[in-house]
């Protein structure tokens, strides 16, 4: 017996006119019987809507002239068809009042199917279909007076309407239920003596750098880095592996410090000077902070701290990281501090840079690193931490990657490699986190929703306590007016000021600088490093009351005293938003956060952010009357701005040629080979 029988449909004009109209013909007489047989059946109230409703579309109907045709009497008895389907389905809905949205929509699905069909072949096949959806009892009826079975179509393809079920997000347990650091830094100090592990003269240091409690997330992880390593502080027995651990916590929640301390607490008490420590960051001003951060805390010690980004040549960098002593390459950094790619051309090219004595992988602002990982900077940090040198035979240790538990593969003692990864805005993406290979690990974080979030179809992130948010409705060309008003008259500043692009921000500032009356200055990728350190520099000292920059300085940049941070274009991402608002309202103080919407991005900005879980943001109107005073001069301005960059762009075009030939004079001469 056939599995499947297919019925070809042959065209109106292959079927026998005869038959079919036959066949119609005995349908549509039962149809009528059992429509009639339901009307008898069904209520006078919904009887009566229903009539009226009907009577309605017949009067919506065109009206066709002459003699009503055979298809239109059949179309009314359909609809006399769907009219009781309705009629059932009320009742259905008067009886079952929480019914799920699914029938609902399968109702509809059937108040569709009664549409007025074209030909009397689709009449027969709707009214069939409607028969089926209305009542299963109708629907084993459809068969010729004659007992010989319909000829039935099925309609491959077909497009019904389905609510989409909305997916529930699983996360893997230690993601939905991580160890909980507190938000509110302030209510939450911990005396640094309080806090188990942490040797005197780190607790000196600390002291003397004037940090006498720890902030909530600092308590909590330096003391989970320092019981990992109990157990093998360098070299542990063969198959030892401790948990890689994950971090995430506010922006100016004191991540820096909760890496730093316990790291060089383990290192202290080594005996050769090996690289044990490589903290990966995104930026060379990053790295510059963090490796500020670590010299500090290893002053006084032979512990060796080196940055490789890129800043000195790279000659420079390799005689900072080793030296050949009796013929044999020895290290002279115990902890290296690196953005990736000058990292990675460290592994390829500097054959005495070894990472086979790496311990700790710190990878700060985590969900950038991996955003970034198209460097594949992690597999050739992965397989540098393996190679195997050539003395394998002679070694204490064979550093082998971690794979099945074997007897053999538990006997040779060797380092663990452990992962910390820290950020404000860590990735719940379990795909971008597999990329990171992490072992058992353990998420350390502030957002206390950490099972709501996992039935949630956005992740959620943690705002910093003293975070006020603001946004303020504006107009394009009311923006910059804003911003001085903000400056001159409401005096907020230091205002970090944030724009899409380096071009928004070379304007702006072009702008504020021709208005006068505010000092200010601008901070890109345009400038050369040495530039930009200065800039945030005098920023920091005051010097600068307004810094206008691009997202160069969004991340994890740590300026004493931003009060204001403005976001002149709205950002496009949460994260970016994120990690601009963060940089004031940090280590617990208070701070502002302005966002410029146009009316357009207001409805789309406002859910991003609240979907993000921010605890508020409200609305601070400027009224125009409050920026009429400064318009003349600021219409003046304009003017004189556009002659500014008309000459500019004349410059720029005049002096590109000299610029090429200069270019071309200081590339370097290519070598001639023999
Ligand atoms: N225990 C502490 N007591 C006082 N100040 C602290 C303490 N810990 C950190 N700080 C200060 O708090 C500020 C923010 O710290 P840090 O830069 O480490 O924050 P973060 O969490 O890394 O921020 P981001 O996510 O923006 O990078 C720094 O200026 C730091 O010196």
């Amino acid at each position: 017996m056939a599995l499947f029988m297919i019925n070809r449909y042959l065209g109106e004009e292959e079927d026998s006119e005869s038959s079919r109209e036959s066949r119609s013909r005995a349908l549509l007489a039962k149809l009528q019987e059992q429509v009639k047989a339901r009307e008898r059946q069904s209520t006078s109230n919904t009887a009566d809507e229903d009539d009226e409703e009907q009577r309605k579309r017949k009067r919506e109907e065109p009206e066709t002239e002459g003699v009503q045709s055979e298809n239109e009497r059949k179309t009314d008895l359909t609809d006399e068809v769907a009219s009781s389907a309705k009629k059932k389905k009320k009742q259905k809905k008067s009886s079952t009042e929480n019914e799920s949205v699914n029938t609902g929509d399968k109702a509809s699905d059937n108040e569709k199917s009664v549409e007025i069909p074209e030909t009397s072949e689709s009449v027969l096949e709707e009214s069939k279909k409607t028969e089926e959806s209305v009542d299963p009892q109708i629907s084993q009826e459809p068969k010729a007076e004659d007992g010989s079975s319909q000829t039935t179509f099925h309609i491959l393809g077909g497009f019904e309407e389905k609510t989409v079920q909305k997916v529930k997000r699983v996360l893997p347990q230690w993601l939905a239920q991580p160890d909980v650091i507190q938000r509110d830094i302030k209510n939450n100090l911990i005396p640094i003596s309080e806090v188990p592990g942490i040797c005197l003269t780190l607790l000196k240091k600390l002291e003397a750098n004037g940090i006498q409690s720890f902030f909530p997330v600092q308590a909590e992880v330096i003391p989970a880095i320092l019981e990992s390593v109990s157990s093998g502080l360098l070299l542990g027995p063969g198959g030892y592996r401790p948990r890689d651990i994950c971090v995430s916590a506010p922006t100016g929640s004191g991540k820096t410090l909760a890496f730093v301390i316990p790291v060089v607490q383990v290192l202290s008490k080594r005996v050769v000077c090996e690289v044990r420590v490589l903290a990966v960051l995104p930026t060379k001003e990053l790295a510059q902070q963090v490796s500020k951060v670590f010299s500090t805390y290893t002053e006084g010690t032979s512990l060796k701290v080196v940055m490789i980004t890129g800043q000195k040549s790279f000659a420079a960098e390799q005689t900072a990281l080793s030296e050949i002593r009796g013929g044999v390459s020895h290290s002279l950094a115990d902890i290296v501090v690196a953005t990736p790619g000058r990292l990675v051309d460290h592994i390829n090219k500097n054959s005495n840079f070894s990472l086979q004595h790496l311990r700790f992988l710190i990878i700060d602002e985590a969900d950038r690193m991996i955003d970034g990982m198209h460097q594949s900077w992690l597999t050739q940090v992965t397989k540098a931490v393996y190679r195997n040198p050539g003395d394998t035979q002679t070694s204490v240790f064979r550093r082998i990657l971690p794979g099945p538990i074997t007897v053999a593969s538990l006997s040779p003692p060797q380092i663990p490699l452990q992962k910390l990864l820290f950020s404000a805005t860590l990735t719940q993406n379990p795909e971008k986190l597999q990329l990171l290979d992490l072992h058992q690990p353990r998420l350390f974080s502030s957002t206390h929703s950490g099972t709501e979030t996992s039935t949630q179809s956005q992740e959620a992130f943690n705002f910093p306590q003293g975070l006020a948010e603001y946004y303020v409705p504006c107009t394009l060309s009311k923006k910059p007016l804003i911003i001085l008003h903000f400056l001159l008259r409401l005096k907020f500043s230091p205002a970090l000021c944030f724009t899409n692009s380096r071009e928004a921000a070379h304007r702006l500032y072009l702008l504020v600088k021709l208005f006068g009356g505010v000092e200010v200055a601008e901070f890109s990728s345009k400038l050369n490093p040495s530039e930009r350190q200065k800039t945030l520099k005098d920023f920091e000292q005051g010097k600068i009351p307004l810094l206008i920059s691009t997202d160069a300085a969004a991340r994890g940049i740590d300026i004493n005293g931003v009060k204001c941070v403005i976001n002149y274009d709205a950002p496009q991402y949460i994260r970016t938003y994120i990690h601009r608002v963060g940089r004031t309202a940090r280590a617990g103080k208070a701070g502002s956060a302005f966002t410029f919407l146009l009316e357009v991005q207001e409805k789309c900005f406002l859910q991003m952010v609240r979907d993000a879980g921010s605890p508020g943001i409200q609305r601070h109107f400027v009224k125009p009357q409050a920026l009429r005073s400064m318009e003349t001069h600021y219409e003046q301005t304009l003017a004189e701005l556009g002659k500014v960059v008309k000459v500019k762009a004349k410059l720029q075009s005049c002096l590109r040629p000299y610029c090429q030939v200069f270019q071309a004079w200081t590339k370097p001469v290519p070598q001639l080979h023999k």
